[in-house]
């Protein structure tokens, strides 16, 4: 299936058609659908959900989604949202980055769970998944039941096949696979690697702007949908399930990528990281990092999301006699943070791409002894340009709990804490 462009703008009432003519006019489901087409609405949000967050699409196909064998449980080692199995930690944790399979590996088979919260049941919270892939899905197609699907690349690009029509993505994008959505993940280069965050809660948008005014920040318009493409493909094909946390199977006949136009306001899409709109300080003190949300999926709590996808993208840092880099703080929230690329300003060591950390509510941290000695004394008289990196954050008002599988993995860095020892006492009280 070929990508042939996109169409821009977030959560837009979007129209496509592979073939001129196939929507229907005046009406979402004719008596006949053109070309002998079946009429299929899918569902992103309760019926009833007010307008504003209401999601749906209407598809028009070859087949039906329900044309497909009984499922039957699937087991898959490494995949899953058990995050009782462990207890949750306060210490600081850090991974290496996953290493890439010695085994062929598609994007369903090399997904590992690191951490998560809340589950599907409960539609709240959120899993943290790392993929790690050599080879595209074949004869196979996935959808989650259980959440939306934000795939940040970050080794390899990806063509990944939807429904609705295709996105190709490459690390510093990202992509969004709705909740539902079925799809193949292809490799465009020999290996790929990636983190996951799967919303149990409510939809990903946009976080409000507030005095920062109507733009800044991710704008709307550079979040692009497919248009509609379709395979018309039979053979003994494979359709995976994820619902209620663990994974199912189902045979099917004919590749369920047979979308040949559809409409509506939920459908796949991905975003550029580096559009992001970098609003910061231009007086004091390092602002705190929600300002760098690109995407927020809310809780009922107003102000206090499920899960927030943050990134600190390359930007000048211009404040005057301030610590520059991150603060020692603590979060009532809890934060995963993943590296796409080059070296964050927290953190002098350890922290490098396709690694992980997990500081959770109420766990101190912060920049590391030799990042803090570097910026206490740094020439803050002028700018600093922070370039080549691209760290990211999954924010979540409930606490983290990291898998059994990544308590237990080589990756995980025993001696985290040490990044912290370092820290002299500088107190004099004689001293100004
Ligand atoms: O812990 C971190 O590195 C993430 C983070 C970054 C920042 O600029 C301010 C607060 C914060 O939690
Ligand atoms: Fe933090």
């Amino acid at each position: 299936m070929q990508s042939n462009g996109y169409q821009s703008g977030f959560g837009n009432e979007f129209a496509s058609e592979a073939i001129p003519g196939v929507l229907p006019v005046g009406q979402n489901s004719p008596q006949r659908v053109a070309h002998g087409l079946y009429a299929e609405q899918l569902s992103g949000s309760a019926f009833t959900a007010p307008r504003h967050s209401n999601r749906r699409s209407w598809l028009y196909r070859i087949r039906p989604a329900a044309v497909h064998k009984p499922f039957e449980p699937r087991a898959h080692a490494t995949f899953h949202n058990r995050f009782d199995e462990a207890p949750a930690t306060p210490n600081q944790l850090r991974w290496d980055p996953w290493p890439m399979p010695s085994q062929p590996t598609d994007f369903v088979d090399g997904l590992v769970t690191l951490a998560g919260n809340g589950g599907s049941a409960e539609q709240a919270g959120c899993g943290i998944h790392i993929y790690a892939a050599n080879r595209s899905m074949q004869g196979r197609f996935f959808y989650d039941a259980d959440g939306e699907l934000l795939i940040v690349p970050q080794l390899g690009r990806l063509h990944i096949a939807t429904e609705l029509g295709v996105l190709e993505v490459k690390p510093l994008e990202v992509a969004v696979i709705p909740r539902g959505v079925r799809f193949r993940v292809e490799l465009m280069d020999a290996e790929a690697r990636g983190y996951v965050a799967e919303n149990f809660g409510a939809l990903l948008r946009l976080p409000d702007l507030g005095p920062i005014g109507a733009n800044s920040m991710a704008l709307p318009r550079d979040f692009l949908a497919p248009h509609a493409a379709y395979e018309d493909l039979e053979g003994d094909f494979e359709l995976i399930a994820k619902f209620q946390g663990a994974l199912w199977k189902a045979s099917i006949d004919h590749s369920p990528l047979d979308v040949v136009a559809w409409h509506g306001n939920y459908a796949p899409y991905k975003y550029d990281l580096t559009h992001f709109n970098t609003v910061g300080s231009i007086s004091v003190d390092h602002p705190d990092p929600s300002i760098f949300t690109v995407l927020t999926s809310p809780s009922d709590t107003p102000g206090t999301a499920n899960v927030d996808f943050v990134i600190f993208p390359p930007r000048w840092l211009v404040a005057e006699h301030t610590f520059r880099p991150p603060y020692f703080h603590r979060n009532v929230a809890s934060e995963f943070m993943g590296l796409i690329e080059g070296a964050y300003d927290a953190k002098a060591g350890g922290f490098v791409p396709g690694g992980a950390s997990l500081h959770n509510c109420m766990s101190g941290h912060g920049p590391d002894a030799a990042s803090f000695e570097k910026a206490s004394v740094a020439d803050v008289s002028k700018p600093d340009h922070i370039t080549g990196t691209m760290a990211f954050m999954f924010e979540t008002r409930k606490v983290i709990h990291p898998t059994k599988q990544a308590l237990e993995a080589p990756q995980l860095q025993h001696d985290y804490h040490q990044c912290w020892q370092g820290i002299a006492k500088h107190f004099k009280p004689e001293r100004t």
